[in-house]
């Protein structure tokens, strides 16, 4: 299984200090969740680690190779992302989309085979929307939309999977299916990394946590280890309470007055 690893990294968040070089190791099997305020920086780490940003300085290892020396289908194939924003400009239909994820599994003008079509169908199944794969993406709901989009990272099917923001636009029961399916993924060998503003999801599916802060601190570690009250206090700038539901606590914003 492939690994990412950054060395010294330092993403480029413009007009903005240094800040704290990452020395993080996303393995197989784990569940990374980052977290930080609007602004801090996670998207920009997302889109570094990908390859799509450079970094303003350090490196990203894919199999301990700087990712900049290999080829874009190589990565392609270890290594995927969801966007948290897509302009799904041209048009397609949701399956059509799917397929999109076995690119770069085919050589160029090789068109989809049955088992490429059947890795779409399963995965869109396993995300409640293979109902709609005729329909175009742009008729559909932005949760559906969503979950197409992780359908397609899951019929692309790399070692690394990264995620911005999954949960976005979708309703409590698919926050929880997707969470189960990254759960499952991770414990079939993939590595899972990905922003959350949720902190109470990082809580409830994360193995590992990497703190974010706007003036570019971070740290990371075990989750258990980094979900405190106060380090979160001070990461949001804002007031917490804990509560405790199935044995994981529940962190509650609290209105403090000021
Ligand atoms: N092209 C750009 N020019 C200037 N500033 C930029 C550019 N791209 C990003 N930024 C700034 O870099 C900072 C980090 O952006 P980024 O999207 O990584 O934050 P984020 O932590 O993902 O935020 P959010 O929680 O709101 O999604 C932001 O302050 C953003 O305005």
């Amino acid at each position: 299984m492939s690994h990412l690893q950054t060395c010294d990294l330092i993403i480029n968040v413009p007009a903005r200090a240094d800040g704290f070089p990452l020395n993080v190791h996303i393995q197989s099997g784990q569940i990374w969740g980052v977290l930080g305020p609007n602004g801090a920086g996670k998207t920009t780490l997302l889109h570094t680690l990908a390859g799509l940003l450079p970094s303003r300085s350090g490196q990203v290892l894919l199999n301990e190779t700087p990712l900049a020396e290999l080829k874009r289908r190589t990565v392609a194939q270890q290594l995927g992302l969801v966007f948290q924003d897509r302009q799904d400009s041209f048009p397609a239909t949701v399956m059509e989309t799917a397929l999109i994820g076995r690119h770069p599994w085919l050589s160029p003008w090789e068109a989809e085979g049955h088992e490429d079509q059947q890795r779409a169908q399963q995965a869109l199944a396993a995300l409640d929307v293979a109902h709609l794969s005729r329909r175009l993406l742009s008729t559909l709901s932005g949760g559906e939309r969503q979950r197409v989009a992780i359908a397609t990272l899951m019929t692309q099917n790399p070692d690394i999977w990264l995620l911005d923001e999954p949960t976005n636009h979708l309703d409590l029961h698919h926050q929880v299916k997707v969470m189960r399916l990254l759960r499952a993924q991770a414990a079939g060998g993939k590595a899972v990394f990905m922003c959350l503003h949720d902190l109470n999801l990082a809580a409830r599916w994360c193995s590992h946590v990497l703190l974010l802060y706007p003036n570019g601190d971070a740290c990371w570690g075990e989750a258990a280890s980094m979900l405190k009250l106060e380090a979160l206090e001070q990461l949001y700038q804002q007031k917490l309470i804990t509560v405790a539901a199935g044995g994981v606590p529940v962190f509650v914003p609290v209105d403090d007055g000021l």
